[in-house]
């Protein structure tokens, strides 16, 4: 078993008198997708934002790539390669999806993008955004404008943007979130895809989707995990079945 590429341990946050999350000890490996489950309200987006470096945890730690990174703020996290996968990709919907992903490249490099140079002159940059576009499925559309893509579109935009940062882990809420079926399935597979790039900690209601790409899943209610396992043990677990998936697990 490889060493794991992010360590969360012991993580306690409480808001006022509200456990919003209670002792969680969780792992996300190299190669993997981890989805995290659980009802609305578990603190699935709190644990996020506490990896991330959004908000502070009371107790517990953080460790990435075998070192703690619980002095380092959000920003600092991102430069290395921890940030949500949505957050740092602000798409621009007057540019067109190349230009979106030109933005994200530039980012990356920690220059300034320069909107009165000729795109033909740089062709490197060019050549870069177009790869990640085509990573993202969306190289047919490079031209168009993002305000004029689909919302699934937008998502795969969203993930070339994603992919230009050159994250070492994605962290993602809820991903299929909106999307039509036919949406749902292609992202799904672009998903399966993606753990081979950087493995996944999924945060994401769509059992379907769920049950479809993780390795492991860990259910969380309460602000607690009360179960990590693969699929089949997930959807076997009786105190799971119980306090979040009744039926779908059948
Ligand atoms: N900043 C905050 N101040 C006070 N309470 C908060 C704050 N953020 C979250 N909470 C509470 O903490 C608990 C966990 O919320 P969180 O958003 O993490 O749950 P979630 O599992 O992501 O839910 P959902 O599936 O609905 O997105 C909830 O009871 C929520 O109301």
């Amino acid at each position: 078993m490889p060493d794991p590429i992010l360590k969360i341990t012991g993580l306690e946050k409480s808001f006022g008198a509200l456990k919003a999350t209670s002792g969680v000890t969780l792992d996300l490996f190299p190669g993997e997708i981890h989805a995290l489950i659980g009802p609305n309200g578990a603190g699935k987006s709190t644990l996020i934002k506490q990896i991330v470096g959004e908000i502070p945890q009371d107790a517990g730690t953080i460790a990435f790539e075998g070192q703690a990174i619980d002095h380092l703020d959000a920003a600092d996290r991102a430069r290395i390669g921890l940030a949500r996968t949505f957050q740092v990709s602000q798409i621009a919907p007057e540019l067109s999806a190349l230009k979106n992903v030109m933005l994200a490249v530039e980012a990356r490099q920690g220059r300034v993008f320069r909107f009165f140079r000729p795109v033909s002159r740089d062709l490197a940059l060019t050549d870069a955004a177009m790869a990640f576009l085509y990573d993202a499925g969306l190289g047919e559309r490079a031209t168009m404008r993002a305000a004029d893509l689909s919302h699934g579109e937008r998502r795969q935009l969203e993930f070339a943007m994603a992919l230009a940062m050159k994250p070492r882990v994605f962290l993602m809420d809820e991903p299929m979130a909106g999307l039509s079926p036919d949406g749902s399935k292609r992202m799904t597979a672009f998903l399966s895809d993606l753990r081979r790039t950087a493995p996944i900690l999924l945060v994401e209601h769509d059992m379907e989707a769920v049950f479809a790409l993780a390795d492991r899943i860990s259910v969380l209610v309460y602000g607690r995990v009360i179960a990590t396992g693969t699929v089949a043990e997930i959807r076997a677990n009786p105190d799971v079945r119980t306090a979040y998936l009744g039926d779908e697990a059948a």
